[in-house]
């Protein structure tokens, strides 16, 4: 069996509008989620997250490419591998004249899973005490984190997750936060579709950013997090500074940029955009940056590490692109 979970190749999705107009959301996508932990997929809106998704679920058809889930071949051998996945992509329809609990019997019944696992949800998602009440009287988060005990009474291994924090206020947005994390521990691997960064930031292990359907990023949190480290370097000598860094290999965010920085583009009006003697300086190893300038002979006057954020890296990978295509 393969270690990942989920897998795509070359994944491909064009829309036809009834005009002939053609749309393509997802190109080229490369998606490795790894077994266990929770793992974020990162996208502005409109970047083709929910298309993956479908597709993913069978319920879109990929234009080209291949997908696998658990090692097998998707979608020809998804009957074999769907009573492992949990998913929740659109609202679940609950009646809301029932309780929590009752939605949760009549659904358990309809798979045939036995009544404890009804119990065991409510727990994990942490509706116990609440699960009595009327569905209509529940919070968005509450109703969120019924749907997420829903997709538990299979046991899945695998739970999908798309924007499950959309609509919700701080409060709700903890609540299901912490369910996901619960879960993420539990050993179910999860995978979670948000654009709001730090959310993701504080539940997931690994992620992938994408933006305009194409691959932008993928790795652990910690990885990608160090690939986004950077240095604030002040000197009297910015311009050979910055020459003599990018000779030595350093992304340098500092006065002219050199022709075919391929950050340059997003920087022209970033706000990491340096005025006068500073440079900024992306890498998480400060000793490098001092020992190429000190064997040039330019002298620092100050070092200071730029704490950037899931977010801030987010929104340089992805500010070239076309934001909210929808
Ligand atoms: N049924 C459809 N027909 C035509 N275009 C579609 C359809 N569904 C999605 N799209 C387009 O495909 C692109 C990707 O949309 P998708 O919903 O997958 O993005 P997303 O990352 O999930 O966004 P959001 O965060 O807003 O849910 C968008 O440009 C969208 O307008």
């Amino acid at each position: 069996m393969s270690a990942l979970v989920i897998e795509t190749s070359g994944l491909r999705k064009e829309y036809t509008s009834r005009r002939g107009g053609r749309r393509v959301a997802v190109q080229g996508l490369d998606l490795a989620v790894p077994a266990g932990g929770v793992h974020g997929f990162l996208g502005p809106n409109g970047s083709g997250k929910t298309t993956t998704i479908r597709m993913l679920l069978g319920l879109s058809r990929a234009t080209a490419g291949s997908m696998r889930l658990f090692g097998e071949e998707v979608p020809q051998r998804l009957p074999s591998v769907i009573g492992r996945v949990g998913a929740v992509v659109e609202s679940p329809k609950f009646s809301p004249h029932l309780t929590g609990r009752q939605n949760l019997l009549l659904l358990a019944r309809s798979i045939s899973a036995p009544d404890a696992r009804v119990d065991a949800a409510v727990e994990t998602v942490g509706l116990t005490g609440r699960d009595a009440d009327r569905y209509r009287s529940y919070s968005l988060g509450m109703k969120q984190r019924l749907a997420i005990a829903a997709t538990l009474l299979k046991d899945p291994d695998l739970l999908i997750l798309d924007e499950p924090t959309n609509g919700l206020d701080p409060a709700g947005i903890r609540e299901v936060r912490d369910t996901i994390r619960d879960l993420g521990a539990a050993g179910v691997t999860v995978l979670l579709s948000s654009h709001i960064l730090a959310e993701v930031q504080q539940v997931c292990t690994s992620a992938t950013i994408i933006g305009n359907g194409r691959l932008l990023a993928s790795g652990t949190v910690d990885d990608l997090l160090a690939g986004a480290a950077a240095h604030r370097v002040v000197t009297p000598d910015p311009v050979v500074a910055a020459r003599v860094l990018r000779e030595a290999g350093l992304a340098v965010i500092g006065p002219a940029e050199a022709p075919g920085d391929h950050h340059a583009d997003h920087r022209a009006d970033h706000p990491g955009s340096e005025p006068d003697h500073a440079l900024t300086i992306e890498t998480d190893d400060p000793a490098r940056i001092t020992r190429v300038l000190a064997e040039t002979g330019v002298w620092l006057s100050e070092l200071t590490p730029v704490r950037q954020d899931l977010e801030s890296y987010f929104l340089a990978l992805t500010a070239g692109d076309t934001l909210g295509g929808r």
